[in-house]
């Protein structure tokens, strides 16, 4: 297929794009570079430099003749929990307004596949764990809240405009895949941070409330490795069907607290990471564990690196590898 991939210059989309590549895909990236980088597109994808929302129309086309593009994967978002507490107007403006006009872009230019980059942060603190997808949508801070309007609009869109449409609920990700992972400018991500200060990179860890209601006072999540997801996105691009928008949580089903992900990161690096208690972050559920059961019957899909060790050790040998090429380490 020809496929167009927003934030393929960021972490989950550059990984993403590895493998549409290695699977024979052909690759265009539409990047604005707001937390990507150019050096993390993949050798072989096309790059495009700029705001989706801006030039969707220009890059789908108008619809006069075959459509330009088989489906659109959209990873393109300010996705930060702690951020959209305290600057909303991004997450409205850059998440909700920029995917209406890839949307109507999509819609005019007849493009038939949409795959969604949606998220565990749709459905705010579960009633219960693990959260299927038919649980109700609370969310708890304006990032899932954006996250969610879109989903719905995607629904509509698909609804009455025949777009075969799914919407991925992402856990946690983390990991790394043949050279492409986490190497971001900012970085405010869990598992990132904690092999930063065991590189050196930082001093230490600081451990978001220590009074949550779980078993050791830290906030439990479900971390899937990042080649399971893009797995996933494959499945996704061909089970879609016109005029359906179906939503799959993808998580390994298992959830670790902070301190248990300090933990396996001092257990495969070997070396001591210091932690600093520190309060709540504003914007955070307290436990967010996923039920993948309905991609694993639908979609056939088969996780196969849920062991929380593999995961960081994965993302531990490209940090690594990194040297100077780390964002983190030449700020
Ligand atoms: N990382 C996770 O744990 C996680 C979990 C659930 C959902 N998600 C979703 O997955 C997607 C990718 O997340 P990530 O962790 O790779 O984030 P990231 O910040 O590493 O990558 C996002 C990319 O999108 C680009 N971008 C942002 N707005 C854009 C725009 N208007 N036009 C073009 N490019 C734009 C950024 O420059 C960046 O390269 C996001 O939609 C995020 O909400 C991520
Ligand atoms: O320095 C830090 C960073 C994070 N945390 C905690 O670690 C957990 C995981 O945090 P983080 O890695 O920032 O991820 P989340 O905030 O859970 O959000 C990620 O996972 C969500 C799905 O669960 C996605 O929607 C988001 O895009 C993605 O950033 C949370 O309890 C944080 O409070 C710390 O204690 N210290």
């Amino acid at each position: 297929m020809k496929l167009l991939v927003t934030g393929g210059a960021g972490y989950v989309g550059s990984v993403c794009s590895t493998v549409l590549l290695e699977q024979g895909h052909e690759v265009v990236i539409v990047d604005d570079l707001s937390t990507g980088n150019a050096d993390a597109v993949p050798a072989g994808a096309e790059f495009v430099e700029g705001d989706i929302g801006r030039i969707a129309a220009e890059v789908l086309g108008s619809g006069a003749g075959a459509p330009r593009f088989d489906g659109v994967l959209h990873f393109g978002a300010q996705s930060l929990v702690g951020e959209s507490v305290e600057v909303p107007e991004k997450y409205w403006q850059g998440n909700v307004v920029t995917t209406l006009a890839l949307l109507e872009a999509i819609r005019t230019s007849g493009t038939p596949r949409l795959v969604f980059s949606s998220t565990a942060a749709t459905y705010g603190e579960p009633d219960r764990v693990p959260i299927i997808e038919d649980a109700p949508t609370r969310p708890t801070n304006p990032y899932g809240a954006s996250k969610l309007a879109i989903d719905h609009a995607i629904s509509s869109y698909s609804r009455a405009h025949g777009l075969a449409a799914m919407s991925l609920r992402y856990f946690n990700v983390a990991g790394a895949y043949h050279g492409a992972g986490e190497n971001r400018v900012v970085e405010t991500h869990l598992i990132p941070l904690v092999l930063q200060v065991a590189l050196k990179q930082r001093d230490h860890i600081s451990v978001f409330g220590t009074d949550w209601p779980t078993k050791d006072g830290t906030a439990v999540r479900d971390y899937i490795h990042v080649k399971d997801l893009a797995d996933a996105h494959l499945l996704a691009l061909t089970s879609a069907r016109p005029g359906e928008h179906r939503i799959y949580n993808l998580g390994s089903g298992e959830g670790f607290t902070v301190r248990e992900v300090i933990s396996a990161c001092e257990r495969v690096t070997g070396l001591p990471i210091p932690a600093v208690d520190a309060p709540r972050r504003a914007g955070d559920p307290a436990v967010l564990i996923a039920s993948s059961r309905r991609a694993i019957d639908e979609l056939g899909w088969r996780p196969q690196h849920t062991d929380l060790d593999e995961i960081v050790s994965d993302a531990w040998d490209y940090l690594r590898g990194l040297g100077d090429r780390s964002h983190t380490a030449r700020r």
